[in-house]
């Protein structure tokens, strides 16, 4: 075999399966072939994920590609059996089939491929029993087989490198091995598998015990209800079951009723702390707090609301349209807790929803404070969120700001939301299993359910809301030479309806006690940044770069740190940019296909972002600057394409 016969096998793959998809120049070499990679004369790896190649492949044409290391075709419309009933592939080490429709059974014949370290079947619709030939891949170190339809139980492998496994959602039994109980019960859900680290099995007897016991008791005879429960036993596990399943239901009404509670009395606290050291405040101090001549001198003097004797400190550009008494008798509901205190959603009796930071430990003067929010409050700019009122008593700090409904852009691309509802379905419905299998996960985010909880956000989407970010962040430093944000993450990029992103959180840094240093910005901080109140412009440059990994890999900076210690930026550059496409990239941006040429570039910056020292970091404005020139080439692409098209159709109807 030699190239012209890896050229010839893969023209036979896509004329099975990618006819209309792949324009490779069959008059050029297969090296240089979208997704072909080659390496000694041989076709070495075939990467086509997520490019809509459909039916089934010859199990020739992969055969012939007998130098291949690496086959990636995951989330494709692939289905037949799996193209490996011979042995053919001595050399693959990674195979990446997940998220297809692949049926039949796995082929006892991949036990031959005994280099295989990866190995993803995820997410098709293979049924049979996982074979024990799988035991000869001894350099396994991924097994991935989650969401199938595999029966039987997990055979005893023996796998000595195996660090990746799933089973989840396959309708496989019997005891877990011994080797497998060490993986997390996640490596097992939905299953009716039993045993360490899932529940002890039923019976503490083996089936076949079980069996031989029968057989005993019926004399050895011909097996009339062996194995069978006894009425009696059937009737406890009913009951059981019920009992169980009428627990979990009040449990999660509880649940639920608990939560809608917790909304309506939130403000509670504050305003108890707010009344009660605020009437032993005395008239001159009182006086001080409503719009003071350190206001003045800032900013013009702002407007003061006045209820009840508390006072909200409006920012010029507010109307003072509300009080503090409107603002603790608003519902509320408490948002999160961050660094610098508990954030609540209010709203107003009169329809106004605004959010209130109660801040924490706040250790500065009276005057300090007051002259450093009206700093803040000053910082205008339609990327960042707008700062409405503050107030200030020797007890309570809250900071009034606009609500951004779409809540926070880590909300969105990472929080798994289990719906109250969607828990009652899956347990009353027909059961998790045939629920999982059932639905399509497309038909039930159509329904409004969220099966994974995520948003799906476009890359359009992701590259606004990434220009809006940098556009905030750039205004912010460019108010004074070392100005800085100081606390740059996903949870402080807020959206709008219409997914405007909105930097929140700015200048607070300027206010935080000492205390709120120190958990601050895990997974963004720039590593010169050794304590956290030392925030500059290049180190919020730096926790932009990560910010924008994780728009792109959809994978949270915190929990990125992996076991050995890697962080988001570190993974991303132990990656060869060759590889970003099938191994950095969200999968759920493989779609865009024509893309990643975009996608590179937008990776590539953050790289440039989060370089180590950070006089090699661009400023936030050559960042601004880079991302306009991607979007605007894509642009000149799309109108060009647009024309070229026109003039096609022109030609052509002449
Ligand atoms: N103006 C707002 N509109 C809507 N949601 C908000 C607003 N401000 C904050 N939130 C939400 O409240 C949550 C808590 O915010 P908060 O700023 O208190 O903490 P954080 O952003 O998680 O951490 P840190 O304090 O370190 O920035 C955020 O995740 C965000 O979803």
């Amino acid at each position: 075999p030699d190239l012209a016969a890896d050229g010839a096998a893969l023209l036979a793959l896509r004329a099975a399966v990618g006819r209309s998809v792949l324009t490779w120049n069959a008059s050029r070499s297969p090296c240089t072939w979208q997704g072909v990679e080659c390496g000694s004369g041989r076709v070495t790896a075939l990467r086509l994920p997520g490019v809509g190649l459909i039916g089934p492949i010859p199990v020739a044409a992969v055969r012939n590609l007998s130098a291949l290391r690496t086959l990636s075709l995951r989330y494709n419309a692939l289905s037949g059996v799996l193209p490996f009933d011979l042995p053919g592939l001595p050399e693959l080490r990674n195979l990446y089939l997940q998220h297809n429709r692949f049926s039949g059974n796995i082929p006892p014949a991949l036990g031959s491929v005994r280099n295989l370290i990866r190995f993803n079947l995820a997410g098709n619709q293979l049924s049979g029993e996982i074979p024990q030939e799988l035991n000869n891949l001894t350099r396994l170190r991924t097994l991935y087989l989650e969401n199938n339809r595999l029966s039987g139980s997990i055979p005893p492998l023996d796998l000595p490198n195996l660090s990746q496994f799933n089973v989840s959602f396959n309708p496989l039994k019997a005891t877990i091995p011994s080797r497998f109980r060490t993986f997390p019960s996640s490596a097992f859900l939905s299953t009716g598998l039993c045993g360490r680290p899932l529940q002890p099995c039923l019976s503490d007897i083996p089936p076949s015990a079980a069996l031989g016991a029968a057989g005993r008791d019926n004399g050895g005879g011909a097996g009339k209800g062996k194995n069978k429960l006894s009425g009696g036993a059937i009737a406890g596990i009913a009951i059981g079951s019920a009992a169980f399943i009428l627990i979990l239901l009040i449990l999660l009404i509880l649940l639920c009723r608990r939560s809608g509670k917790n909304r309506t009395s939130s403000l509670e606290a504050v305003e108890t702390r707010v009344k009660q050291p605020e009437e032993a405040v005395s008239a001159s101090e009182q006086d001080n707090q409503v719009g003071g001549s350190s206001q003045a001198n800032i900013r013009p003097a702002p407007t003061a609301a006045i209820g009840g004797g508390k006072k909200l400190v409006f920012f010029s550009g507010a109307r003072a349209t509300f009080d503090l008494e409107d603002l603790l008798r608003a519902s509320a509901e408490v948002l999160g807790k961050g660094t610098f205190g508990t954030t609540y959603k209010a709203v107003l009796e009169m329809g106004i929803t605004v959010a209130v930071k109660r801040l924490k430990d706040v250790t500065l003067t009276e005057e300090d404070f007051r002259e450093k929010v009206e700093v803040i409050g000053a910082i205008d700019h339609p990327n960042l969120v707008p700062l409405r009122a503050y107030y200030y008593s020797k007890d309570e700090k809250l900071l009034v700001y606009d609500y951004m409904p779409l809540g926070s852009l880590s909300a969105l691309l990472h929080v798994k939301e289990i719906n109250c509802l969607l828990i009652l379905v899956v347990l009353f419905g027909n059961g998790p299993e045939s629920f999982w299998k059932e639905y399509d996960v497309k038909d039930m985010e159509s329904t409004g359910y969220s099966v994974s909880g995520r948003t799906p956000l476009s890359w359009e989407t992701r590259t606004g809301i990434a220009l809006a970010a940098a556009y905030g962040i750039e205004y912010i430093q460019s108010t004074g030479s070392s100005t800085s944000h100081g606390n740059i993450k996903s949870s402080n990029v807020l959206l709008t309806k219409s997914f405007e992103a909105h930097v929140s959180d700015h200048g607070l840094a300027l206010l935080a006690g000492p205390s709120s240093s120190s958990t601050r910005i895990v997974g963004y901080r720039a590593p010169e940044v050794t304590d956290a109140r030392m925030i500059s412009q290049k180190a919020d440059v730096y926790s932009f770069g990560v910010l924008l990994m994780e728009l792109l890999s959809g994978k949270a900076p915190a929990q990125a740190l992996n076991d050995e210690g890697i962080d988001l930026p570190r993974w991303v550059q132990s990656i060869v940019p060759e590889e970003w496409a099938t191994e950095v990239f969200d999968p759920e941006l493989l779609r865009y296909q024509t893309l990643e040429e975009d996608m590179v570039q937008f990776l590539q910056l953050a790289v440039d972002c989060t370089a180590q020292h950070p006089d090699k970091r661009p400023s936030m404005t050559e960042v601004v600057a880079r991302m306009k020139v991607i979007q605007t080439s894509r642009l000149k692409s799309l109108s060009r394409e647009q024309h070229n098209s026109n003039n096609s159709i022109e030609v052509s109807s002449d």
